[in-house]
C-alpha cells in the first residue's frame, strides 16, 4: 500500500493510542540498520492463491483444518507455533516480537521467511532477537514511512498486516481463522488494538471487493476514514 494511502489511517491510529509517529521513525530506522535488503521473490507465491490468515485467538486450533485446506498460509505471530503444533506448514510469519520471539527466529533459521515490524514499542526486542533470525528470511517492516528496505504494506496488529501483506502479493481469496474479535480474555489496550484490526480488515475488505465471513454480522459497527473522508 502507497503510504499517502495508509498515513491518514496510522495518524488516527497513533492519537487513538498515543503512540509518536517519531518513536516509530527511531525503531524502523533501527531495523533497517539490523537487517539486510529482503528479496520479495523468495517468498513463495502468493498470486491468486486463496490464503489462510491466522490469528492467534484461542478458536485457532479448532480451525487448524481450514488452514490446512488454503493453498497458503500467513500466520500472525504465537499462530504460527499453533499451526505448527497441529502439523500445518506455515508460509509467512508476521511479527512485532512481543510473543514467542524465540519460536519465530528459530523457524525462521528453519526455513519460514518472517515478517518483523518495527514500532516505538519495540526496540528493545529488536535489537535482542533480530540478530536470532535467519539474515535472509527476515522481511523488516514499519508503520512509519517506509525507507531504506524497511517496508509498509499496511495494517497495525500482526494478525491484520498479515492480510495486508498476503493482498500486497497478490493473494486470490482471504480466509481468516483464529480470529475472536470479542475475547473475553484479552485486556483492555489489546482489545482496543483488536477493534482497530477489525476496523483494518473492513477497510481491506472494502479496497479488494470481497467479503470477509469474520466481519459478517459486525460491518455496521465498523467506520474508518478511508483515504481522506472522515
Ligand atoms: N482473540 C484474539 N486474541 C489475540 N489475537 C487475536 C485475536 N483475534 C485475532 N487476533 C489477531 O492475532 C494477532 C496475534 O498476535 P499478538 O497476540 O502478538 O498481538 P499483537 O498484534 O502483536 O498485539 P500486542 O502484541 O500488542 O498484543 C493479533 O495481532 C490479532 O491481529
Ligand atoms: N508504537 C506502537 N506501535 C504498535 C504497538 C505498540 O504497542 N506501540 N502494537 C502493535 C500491535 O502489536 C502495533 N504497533
Ligand atoms: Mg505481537
Amino acid at each position: 500500500m502507497e503510504f499517502h494511502v495508509w498515513e491518514p489511517v496510522y495518524e488516527r491510529i497513533l492519537a487513538d493510542f498515543g503512540f509518536g509517529r517519531a518513536a516509530d521513525e527511531r525503531a524502523r530506522d533501527r531495523l533497517a540498520a539490523l537487517t539486510e535488503p529482503f528479496d520479495l521473490d523468495a517468498l513463495p507465491a502468493f498470486e491468486g492463491r486463496t490464503v489462510a490468515v491466522a490469528g492467534a485467538a484461542p478458536t485457532l486450533a479448532g480451525e487448524a483444518e481450514t488452514a490446512a485446506a488454503a493453498d497458503r498460509v500467513i500466520a500472525a505471530s504465537s499462530a504460527a507455533a499453533t499451526l505448527r503444533d497441529a502439523g500445518i506448514e506455515v508460509d509467512v510469519a508476521v511479527t512485532d516480537l512481543d510473543g514467542v520471539p524465540e519460536h519465530l527466529a528459530a523457524a525462521s533459521r528453519e526455513g519460514v521467511p518472517v515478517a518483523v515490524h518495527a514500532h516505538g514499542d519495540n526496540v528493545d526486542a529488536l535489537e535482542e532477537w533480530v540478530p536470532a533470525f535467519a539474515d535472509e528470511r527476515l522481511l523488516p517492516t514499519t508503520q512509519a514511512a517506509p525507507t531504506a528496505h524497511v517496508r509498509n504494506f499496511g495494517g497495525f496488529t500482526d494478525g491484520d498486516r498479515a492480510a495486508f501483506l498476503a493482498d500486497a502479493l497478490g493473494a486470490g481469496e482471504l480466509r481468516f481463522v483464529g480470529w475472536q474479535f470479542d475475547d473475553p480474555d484479552v485486556g483492555e489496550l489489546k482489545a482496543r488494538k483488536l477493534h482497530w484490526a477489525e476496523r483494518l480488515l473492513y477497510w481491506l475488505e472494502t479496497r479488494r471487493g470481497e467479503r470477509f465471513v469474520v466481519l459478517d454480522g459486525r460491518r455496521e459497527e465498523l467506520r474508518l476514514p478511508v483515504e481522506g473522508r472522515r
